[in-house]
């Protein structure tokens, strides 16, 4: 069966809403309810297309493992085919697309960035602005995640002289896997925003140096994807937001670990997501650059659009559907009841839940405030 343009775009109404995803045809009315990022940003594209929004954020697999195949309507049609892709041609770059492009073309050669400073540095001229916004704001003021990097500096060695070194180990064990360095990757949504390769890409590094890479439940691959770039001795951890439907994580759970994910590290420090301030006003901070003209504000333009502001930014997907009821008592004994595998708890910030965990009985814990980015506080002391 194929669908015109008209025809798509009729379907524009929570009550009938069709969406086109690489030129096929979705009907998510039913769905809508259940997008981890509520129903308003699939609305957006209702009776459209959303390839563009869709493909830098979700795994290949998403739409064929959440939406009943009867859901699949079918492609658009040849005319249909032909405009669309005349559109995305013609399409006007944005300002900030273009200014990307540019910093593309400028940016330096891998060999000369040396540090981790000088990477950020880059990165903030190549990433889309909204991308850099999304990846490196902080919660509230930003005081956890200044405390973070400033926490280096508070502490001194004091080097030790006449000492054997030509012959240094620097390798440690993690979850008795081997790490060529004590330093791991740690989970991080949504990689394909920044590079199009997405989290694989990491996985092929981690593979390179030996390293064990932790992938986030919101990863933009899908976890077959990465799973089929690592290399066969190569250890993926998996981050674990636990939904609050207790069968769904299960099966998330199963999966992973059918697919050879080496441990469940439970983030246990979002509860409910932080105040991202960048992350919030970005939409809007990129809306008056691309218009170019100083905004003005007057009474009935903010009317309605007050309604439409989104408090969360990109990452308020993320913990819409998540449990956030969870507890020592109900919530490990699950988890053990529910794999074999070992259990790192991903967030712990104090001694006291330092004791819990460990009568809880879990393998591991990652001391962590989420790098003062997405918690519930900022000023929480940094980790
Ligand atoms: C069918 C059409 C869909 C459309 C048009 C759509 C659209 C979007 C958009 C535009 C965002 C970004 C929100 C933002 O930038 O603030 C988003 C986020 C998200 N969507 Fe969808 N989505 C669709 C289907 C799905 C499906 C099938 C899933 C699978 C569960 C899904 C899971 C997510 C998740 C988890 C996020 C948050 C980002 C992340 O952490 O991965 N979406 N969606
Ligand atoms: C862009 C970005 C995305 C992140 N996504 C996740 C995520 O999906 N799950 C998670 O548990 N933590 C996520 N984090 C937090 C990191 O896993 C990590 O806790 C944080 O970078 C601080 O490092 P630390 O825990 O070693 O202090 C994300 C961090 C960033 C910067």
């Amino acid at each position: 069966m194929s669908f015109s343009l008209e025809e798509v775009a009729s379907h524009n109404k929570p009550t009938s809403c069709w969406v086109i995803i690489a030129q096929q045809v979705y009907d998510v009315t039913d769905f809508l309810l259940e997008h981890p990022g509520g129903s308003s940003i699939i609305l957006k594209y209702a009776g459209c297309d959303a390839t563009r929004a869709y493909e830098p954020i979700h795994p290949k697999d998403a739409l064929e493992k959440h939406l009943p195949k009867s859901k699949h309507l079918g492609a658009v049609d040849t005319e249909a085919a032909q405009k669309l892709k005349e559109a995305e041609v013609n399409r006007q770059k944005t300002k900030d697309e273009v200014r990307v492009e540019k910093a593309m073309k400028e940016r330096p050669l891998l060999s000369r960035i040396l540090s981790l400073n000088d990477m950020e540095a880059v990165a903030k001229r190549i990433l889309p602005f909204k991308v850099y916004s999304f990846y490196s704001a902080g919660a509230d003021d930003e005081i956890t995640l200044d405390q973070n990097s400033r926490a280096y500096s508070r502490f001194f060695f004091n080097p030790r002289v006449m000492k054997p070194v030509s012959n240094c180990d620097t390798s440690i064990s993690i979850l008795g896997f081997k790490s060529s360095l004590p330093i791991f990757v740690c989970g991080a949504a949504l990689a394909k925003l920044g590079h199009p390769l997405g989290e694989v890409n990491i996985t092929r590094a981690c593979g390179k140096a030996k390293l064990s890479q932790m992938i986030s439940t919101h990863c933009s691959c899908s976890y077959s994807e990465i799973a089929d770039a690592a290399l066969p001795d190569q250890p993926l951890f998996f981050q674990l937001y636990k939904s609050s439907n207790d069968a769904k994580a299960a099966m998330l759970i199963e999966e992973v670990e059918r697919l050879g994910y080496k441990s469940i590290w439970l983030t246990v420090d979002l509860a409910s997501l932080g105040n991202r301030e960048r992350d919030v006003k970005s939409g809007w901070v990129l809306e008056d650059q691309e218009s170019g003209v100083p905004p003005v504000y007057v009474e009935e333009v903010a009317k309605g659009g007050e309604e439409s502001v989104n408090f969360f930014g990109t990452s308020s997907p993320v913990v819409a559907l998540d449990d956030r009821d969870m507890t020592w008592e109900k919530t490990i004994p699950w988890l053990r009841s529910v794999t074999k595998l070992p259990i790192v708890l991903k967030g712990i910030q104090c001694v006291e839940d330092v004791v819990l965990a460990a009568e809880a009985g879990v393998d591991g814990i990652l001391l962590s405030n989420h790098g003062g980015a997405s918690t519930l506080l900022d000023c929480c002391a940094a980790a």
